[in-house]
């Protein structure tokens, strides 16, 4: 057991069931994390279920699944931005220079004014719904990087912006436009450059490159990946105390996307949700390489791609509202069993009754 653990850590394992795996203290240590929406008439959404994970400083978990499987209800929870109607429960931790917090506990007041934009930044899933309509990109900017940074109005602010801008591909000419006036992709790449106008350690990107062309999606992500390679810069003005050091490298990300040739070009790990729960947590040369996916679904995903099988997934995921007891993909999978009637429990980061072969030593000798 490493010495940066806490009794936190000690109560709630890690999914993997291998506490030690990560050298760094990470910088996210989700636990238990549950949503359930009040619905009328007393039904109940359960859109993310007993989700766990940790993110190491430095590194990139992609986030896949299909659509409506609670990607984004995640995402919320972890910045506090639920509607009203929900319920989170579990565990988010965050460590970063600042200490460590509770995502889930902390007050409104308290992610509002340290905790949103400053210690995570967030790409949204709908940059135009964040832009605010009669400010142009610059101004936008400008005021983001001044709040956040403390940097002084004037040239230095002027190029920061730019710097920032041209960092998420955001074309300087076209700084001094209203959001009515870009095109979905360059208001993607606007929302890009606010997220990390803040320097945040940590990054949630909830589909950052819809919109974008492939060039641009590489672009991207790789803006993405040198994001975090680089530490968090110290506070713009000398008279204000520099944090203390980070661990490791500093900056994480979370990125969710239904790219999976995006998630493979940028991803360390990669957790495959389905309806509301991480079915799949893996390394993401070994998933997207040999020996490949491990649940049946997460094959499923790969093999629907075009340059893969090209065959879908056949019928849909379930209602959130009306899942069933046990395995909620035993419908769509031809490997079920009866056994697939009760709830599997992650297993080496895998929650399936018959998960596909593992393939190195350490995997064999674990499941023998
Ligand atoms: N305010 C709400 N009230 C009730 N249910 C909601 C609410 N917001 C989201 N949900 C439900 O939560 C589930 C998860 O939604 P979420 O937006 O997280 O999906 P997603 O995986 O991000 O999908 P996509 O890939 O389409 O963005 C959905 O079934 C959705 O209907
Ligand atoms: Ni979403």
């Amino acid at each position: 057991m490493s010495a940066h653990r806490t009794a936190a850590d000690a109560a709630h394992p890690t999914p993997e069931g291998n506490a030690d795996r990560n050298p760094d203290r990470p910088l996210l240590t989700v636990r238990d994390l549950t949503v359930r929406f009040r619905m009328p008439g007393g039904r109940s959404v359960a859109a993310v279920t007993d989700a766990a994970f940790d993110l190491a400083p430095g590194s990139c978990l992609v986030l896949v699944g299909e659509s409506g499987c609670g990607k984004s209800v995640l995402a919320s929870a972890l910045l506090g931005l639920l509607p009203g109607n929900a319920e989170a429960t579990g565990t988010a931790l965050l460590t970063d220079a600042h200490g460590t917090i509770d995502l889930l506990a902390a007050s409104e007041t308290e992610l509002a004014r340290s905790v949103r934009g400053r210690r995570i930044g967030l790409i949204p899933q709908s940059p135009a719904a964040h832009l605010t309509p009669v400010r142009t990109v610059r101004a936008q900017l400008e005021e983001t990087v001044r709040e956040l940074t403390d940097t002084p109005r004037g040239p230095a602010l002027r190029s920061a912006a730019e710097r920032i801008a041209a960092r998420a591909a955001f074309p300087t000419g076209h700084l001094d436009r209203h959001p009515h006036q870009l095109s979905g992709g360059l208001a993607q790449r606007a929302a890009t450059a606010l997220a990390l106008a803040g320097d945040a350690p940590l990054l949630l990107a909830d589909e950052p490159t819809t919109g974008l062309d492939r060039d641009l999606v590489d672009r991207t992500v790789d803006e993405l990946r040198r994001h975090l390679a680089t530490t968090p810069s110290p506070p713009a003005t000398p008279s204000l105390p520099s944090p203390p050091a980070t661990n490791g490298t500093g900056r994480a990300l979370l990125m969710i996307t239904h790219d999976l040739t995006a998630a493979e070009r940028i991803a360390d790990r990669v957790a495959v949700m389905y309806a509301g729960r991480i079915v799949e947590l893996a390394d993401a040369p070994r998933f997207f390489g040999a020996p490949g996916p491990r649940h049946p679904y997460a094959r499923g995903l790969l093999d629907a791609l075009p340059e893969r099988a090209f065959t879908p997934i056949p019928g849909m995921p379930p209602e959130l509202g009306d899942l069933p007891d046990g395995c909620a993909f035993a419908a769509r999978c031809d490997h079920a069993t009866a056994r697939c009637t009760t709830l599997p429990a992650p297993r080496d980061g895998v929650a399936c009754h018959h998960p596909g072969p593992p393939e190195t030593e350490t995997d064999r000798a674990r499941t023998a």
